[in-house]
């Protein structure tokens, strides 16, 4: 079979550590068709693979949600919890009836979890705050808001930290409000990228999917990684794996239908989208022509 391309596949990778349990045992290296690795931030991700610099990508679902004409979704992957995430917190300098006419600095690596906040802040809490985004520092963020959004490692470490504040776990607030999941990432692929080269897409999807089942065999390289990279303990990155989902079921999506609901009501997204996975024909078609 010929697998050559005119250039290599590119897959975007969230860097934060919610996202390792799908990528830690994903090696381009051993796939037939050329592929690369781009690391980075939601928000550049959102933007690379909108702009068509990227093939497919871990995105925020919020992302997904706006461009979803454009993509299909990998079915059974995301990066979801049932309440607690202990990665998407709001810090509080201020007592929470001041935050909710004050200043929120929001992260600029974020999309889901800053329109998340928003639904929180204003559907569920009747609040209207003023909202700025910042670089993801929470004394530099307070220095002049009443609270801070962080997401992702940023969140953690600051968690760490001995800083005084309350702080709301944005996957708790949602769960005890709605009862429901919370999907704050999806994998995408571009609908062109897999018309022209859908082998590459199976290829990668396995991949992605054999590197996510490896993970939850064992998450102990995950947690070795994890304290050598960031630190904490061994019990700490345990329950954040074990807390988070990486698949993308029906209970999730279910979650994710109702924040896409509230996002249009608030007039944060035109559309509510059809959550578009990648055919399945396209899949079981290339199954059967497996080696
Ligand atoms: C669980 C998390 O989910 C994430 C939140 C995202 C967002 O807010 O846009 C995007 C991707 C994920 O990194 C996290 O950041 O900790």
């Amino acid at each position: 079979m010929n697998n050559a391309h005119e250039r290599p596949i590119k897959l975007g990778r969230i860097s934060y550590t919610n996202a390792w349990p799908v990528f830690h045992h994903f090696d381009p290296d051993t796939l037939s068709v050329p592929t690369e690795l781009h690391s980075d931030m939601p928000a550049t991700l959102n933007r690379k693979l909108r702009a068509g610099d990227i093939d497919m990508a871990a995105i925020s679902s919020y992302a997904y949600g706006v461009s979803s004409e454009s993509y299909y979704v990998l079915p059974n992957l995301s990066v979801s919890s049932f309440g607690r995430v202990q990665s998407i917190l709001l810090f509080l300098k201020s007592p929470l009836e001041k935050v909710l006419h004050g200043t929120i600095a929001l992260t600029i690596t974020s999309a889901t979890s800053v329109n998340l906040l928003k639904i929180i802040m204003e559907k569920f809490y009747g609040g209207k705050p003023t909202y700025v985004e910042a670089e993801p520092s929470l004394e530099d963020m307070l220095e002049h808001a009443d609270a801070a959004l962080l997401i992702g490692d940023h969140a953690i470490r600051a968690s760490w930290l001995n800083h005084g504040y309350r702080v709301l776990d944005l996957g708790d607030v949602w769960n005890i409000w709605t009862g429901q999941w919370m999907t704050y990432a999806l994998w995408a692929v571009r609908k062109e990228t897999v018309s022209r080269h859908p082998e590459a897409v199976r290829e990668i999807y396995e991949s992605l999917l054999a590197s996510k089942r490896q993970s939850y065999g064992d998450f102990g390289p995950l947690v070795d990684k994890a304290i050598g990279q960031i630190g904490g303990t061994s019990d700490y990155w345990h329950r954040y794996f074990g807390a988070l989902r990486h698949d993308f079921g029906p209970e999730q999506q279910s979650g994710l239908r109702l924040y896409f609901q509230y996002a249009k009501e608030l007039g944060l997204i035109a559309d509510e989208p059809r959550l578009e996975e990648l055919p399945i024909p396209f899949l079981l078609d290339n199954l059967s022509n497996r080696r």
